[in-house]
This record gives structure tokens, C-alpha cells and sequence, in this order.
């Protein structure tokens, strides 16, 4: 048996940094928004209880992959003696502030509870999820969410249909360095939230709320970001995605971005990407589940 299944990218549209706790780890609030690209995982039942993950251009040993990490995780959560062989065709460039690893470790959950039919709830999974990755659970939920605490407490909303270009500087942002780092700013003030659960947030709300405490601090470290963020400001508002190193603009339509896009220096890496409220991963396996008659 077998198992198609794809791993979306997500933005930070606004990120704010409200404190840190005692155990490091910093309060957040955030917009995770989901995009209609990523990655792709084919998942495929083995005739043995191992675990191999197929990943051509992920700078990891194989055990250290979060999709790796992921399965094992859920393979002794559920006690299964099933195991699988992933092949994951990667997209996403890692450490870009875009989620990649964190949602490859979320459809490795998602998907292999569905082929080993482990009957964990999508709530059950996204705990698990935590245990991988502060941004995990987001892709687990499926949903475009405000999040708080560290990215676990989740306010689904919607946002207005657009496109966005990302740019991609070829540089790796260590999101702990970022964190750890002294020259960053941690005092935001906290914004209310909960009430706009399951609402439209349209461009002005966002417009209104956008930002990213960490841009000031990643581009002091990372010139070439802040290159790539001040040659999109010439187009559209850009912005810094969480720790980096993508850095984003929201545009109208497709065919605007992708005329930015097409004008970009020689070399530059990047990619244009539709805003989605429901994550495809949930997409295609609420498909699936229709079709098998489930
Ligand atoms: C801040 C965000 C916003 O989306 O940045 P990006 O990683 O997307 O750039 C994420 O929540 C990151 O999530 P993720 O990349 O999964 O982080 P983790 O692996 O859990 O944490 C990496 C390290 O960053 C620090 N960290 C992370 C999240 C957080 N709220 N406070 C922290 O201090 C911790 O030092 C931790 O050891
Ligand atoms: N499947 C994976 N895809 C990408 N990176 C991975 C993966 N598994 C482990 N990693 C490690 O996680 C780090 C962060 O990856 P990623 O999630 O892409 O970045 P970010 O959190 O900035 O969006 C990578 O630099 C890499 O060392």
C-alpha cells in the first residue's frame, strides 16, 4: 500500500515576541499562514517493521530527518509493528523560515497514521507534533491560525485570497542562535486574539498587524537578507518570515507576482506561492478518505 501525500510552506505574516520563559523558550504570537507549495512525501508500507527515509538534497543523516523522527515517534506511540519507506522531494529550502522540515514531520504524522491506521485524533497528533518541533503543530491542525504560547495554542482564521513571491537568500538561519542571541527584542506587547477565531482577516487587519520582531536582529547578522528584503520593498511591503531567511510580499494576483518575480537579479532563488486557509495535506487526505468510502 501506498501513499502520495504533499508537505505545504507557511509564512509568518506577523511575528511578535512577548517574553522568555525559564526554560528559554520564548511567548509568541504569530500568523501562520499556509500556501499552496512545499514539499512531497510518498509513503509506502514495508514488509517489515523498519523505517527508511529517501531524501536526495537534505543536508541530515538519515535518523536525524524529521520525517524519520516523526515516524519512529508515532511507531511507538501506537505500538505498531508496521513499519514504512518515505521518500520525501524536497522543495522547500531548509532553515528558510518556511516551515519545510516542520510540515514534513506533520505529514509524516498525519500520513502514517492513516496507512498504519493507528486512529490517533488530528488534537492527539498535533501534541505529539510538539515533541518535534514548536512549529509542528500548525501543519497537523491544517489550518491558517493566530498562534500563541510557543505555536501550540491555535485561533483558526481565514485570510483573503492572494499570492505571494518569496525570496530565498542563500543562507541558513539557525532559529536557536536567533533566539539565544542578546541584540534581540523580546518585549512586544501582547494583542488580543481569541475573538477572532474563525473570522476573515482581510488586508487591512493585516496590514495593520504586520511585522517581525526578529527582522531588525537576523538582518544586522545577514546583509544579504536584508539585500533581498530592500530590493522586494521596491515592489510591495516585504517582510522577514520567521527567523529567515525567506523574506515575502503579498500581491493582488499571480500574474504580479510573478512579473516581480521574472525582473529579480540574476540567481535569486524564490517562488510564488497562493495563500490557503486548509492545508492540501488535509485536502488530499479528506479526499482520499471520501474515496475509500471511509
Ligand atoms: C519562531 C518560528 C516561527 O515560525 O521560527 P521559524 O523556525 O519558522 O523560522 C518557529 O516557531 C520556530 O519553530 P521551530 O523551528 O520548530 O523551532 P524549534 O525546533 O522548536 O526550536 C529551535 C530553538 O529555537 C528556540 N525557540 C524556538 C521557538 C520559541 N518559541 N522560542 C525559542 O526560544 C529554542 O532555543 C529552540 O531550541
Ligand atoms: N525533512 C527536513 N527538511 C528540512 N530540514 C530538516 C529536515 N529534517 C531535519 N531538518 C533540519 O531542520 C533544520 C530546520 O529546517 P526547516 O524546518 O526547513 O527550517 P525553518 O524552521 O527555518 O523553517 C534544517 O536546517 C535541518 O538541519
Amino acid at each position: 500500500m501506498s501513499l502520495q501525500l504533499p508537505a505545504p510552506a507557511k509564512l509568518n505574516l506577523f511575528l511578535r515576541i512577548l517574553g522568555r520563559r525559564p526554560d528559554g523558550y520564548h511567548e509568541l504570537q504569530t500568523l501562520f499562514q499556509l500556501l499552496d507549495y512545499g514539499d512531497t512525501l510518498d509513503f509506502e508500507l514495508r514488509s517489515d517493521s523498519g523505517l527508511s527515509v529517501e531524501a536526495p538534497g537534505v543536508d541530515v543523516p538519515e535518523r536525524d530527518n524529521l520525517v524519520y523522527r516523526a515516524a519512529q515517534l508515532l511507531q511507538n506511540t501506537c505500538g505498531t509493528a508496521q513499519g514504512a519507506h518515505i521518500r520525501l522531494q524536497k522543495r522547500l529550502p531548509a532553515g528558510g523560515g518556511i516551515g519545510g522540515g516542520s510540515s514534513d514531520a506533520a505529514t509524516t504524522l498525519l500520513g502514517l497514521n492513516h496507512l498504519w491506521r493507528c486512529g490517533l485524533s488530528v488534537d492527539e497528533l498535533a501534541k505529539l507534533g510538539r515533541q518535534l518541533g514548536a512549529d509542528v503543530p500548525v501543519f497537523v491542525a491544517g489550518h491558517t491560525a493566530l498562534a500563541e504560547g510557543t505555536g501550540e495554542r491555535l485561533v483558526p482564521v481565514r485570510t483573503a485570497p492572494c499570492h505571494f513571491l518569496v525570496l530565498a537568500p542563500d543562507c541558513h538561519v539557525s532559529t536557536a542562535a536567533v533566539f539565544g542571541h542578546p541584540g534581540l527584542t523580546r518585549d512586544s506587547a501582547a494583542i488580543t486574539l481569541a475573538h477572532l477565531r474563525d473570522r476573515v482577516l482581510d488586508s487591512d487587519w493585516l496590514q495593520s498587524h504586520a511585522g517581525n520582531d526578529c527582522e531588525p536582529l537576523v538582518e544586522q547578522l545577514y546583509p544579504e537578507i536584508q539585500a533581498t528584503r530592500q530590493w522586494l520593498q521596491q515592489h510591495a511591503r516585504a517582510q522577514l518570515t520567521g527567523t529567515g531567511a525567506c523574506v515575502f510580499a503579498a500581491f493582488p494576483s499571480e500574474s504580479e507576482a510573478q512579473e516581480v518575480l521574472e525582473q529579480r537579479p540574476e540567481g535569486w532563488r524564490g517562488f510564488i506561492a497562493a495563500s490557503v486557509n486548509t492545508s492540501p495535506a488535509h485536502t488530499a487526505l479528506a479526499k482520499l478518505t471520501s474515496t475509500s468510502g471511509k
